[in-house]
């Protein structure tokens, strides 16, 4: 039985992990399948171990082609020992970010171009991609405010980018979701939790009827 497999991707600061959240709540009860949640970098134990060097604010030294290949490597054991398994039960699998964070900031945000750090992603996933990608839109610096506003202080090492990195980053997603508009589905994230999380579940209803 093959699964189904969503992905909710955005800036820093969107909502990702709090619509997930609430999504989840809203269909447990309705769902035909199993919900795994799951998120990256991480979902894995090998995979979080990966998460804590790629996010210490210490690695200050580390290189873009290093970031990008650590962010590949997470996410290969992640696909290998979580999301394909799940997948393969038939679960409902939905992951807090997917390949095409790595896209956005690494491609587009460090630069390294968005095509040869597909290839990598590839490599690593064996060309997995998610059956559907809610793409949380917000404005960065909304997403970074709203970041400060519950850690200020303790941001993770690509939090602590200026500004300008993560408008380069919100650069690429555009040009990711305008390649993949059957995948990439957007939420307008600067409206009330409530009303971002009701878009969302129904885009989940309407792609999947079958499942409810
Ligand atoms: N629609 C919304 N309106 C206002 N605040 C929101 C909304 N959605 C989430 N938030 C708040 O914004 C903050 C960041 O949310 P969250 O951690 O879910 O974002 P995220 O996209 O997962 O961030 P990151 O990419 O850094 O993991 C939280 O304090 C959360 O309560
Ligand atoms: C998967 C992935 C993530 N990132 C960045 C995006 C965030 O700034 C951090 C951690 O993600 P979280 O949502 O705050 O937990 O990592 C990235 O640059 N490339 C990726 O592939």
């Amino acid at each position: 039985m093959q699964g189904y497999f969503i992905t909710f991707e955005g800036p820093d600061g969107a909502g990702k992990t709090t619509v997930i959240n609430e999504v989840v709540k809203a269909i447990q009860g309705q769902c035909k399948r199993e919900i795994l949640v799951t998120r990256e970098p991480g979902g894995s134990k090998i995979a979080e171990k990966i998460r804590d060097i790629i996010l210490d604010p210490a690695n200050t030294e580390m290189n873009a082609k290093t970031e990008a290949l650590l962010y590949a490597a997470s996410r290969s054991q992640h696909v290998s020992e979580i999301i394909n398994p799940a997948l393969k039960r038939g679960d409902l699998v939905i992951s807090d970010r997917f390949v095409d964070s790595s896209l956005a900031y690494q491609g587009q945000g460090r630069g390294l171009g968005i095509d040869e750090v597909a290839q990598i992603n590839a490599f690593a996933t064996g060309h997995l991609e998610p059956d559907l990608t809610i793409f949380l839109d917000l404005d960065p610096a909304q997403g970074l405010a709203r970041i400060a506003n519950v850690r200020s202080g303790s941001e993770d090492r690509l939090e602590q980018e200026k500004l300008a990195f993560h408008e380069e980053v919100y650069r690429g997603y555009q040009k990711v979701n305008q390649a993949h508009p059957d995948r990439v589905k957007v939420v307008d994230a600067s409206q009330d939790l409530p009303q971002v999380v009701a878009a969302s579940v129904k885009l989940v209803k309407s792609t999947f009827p079958e499942l409810f």
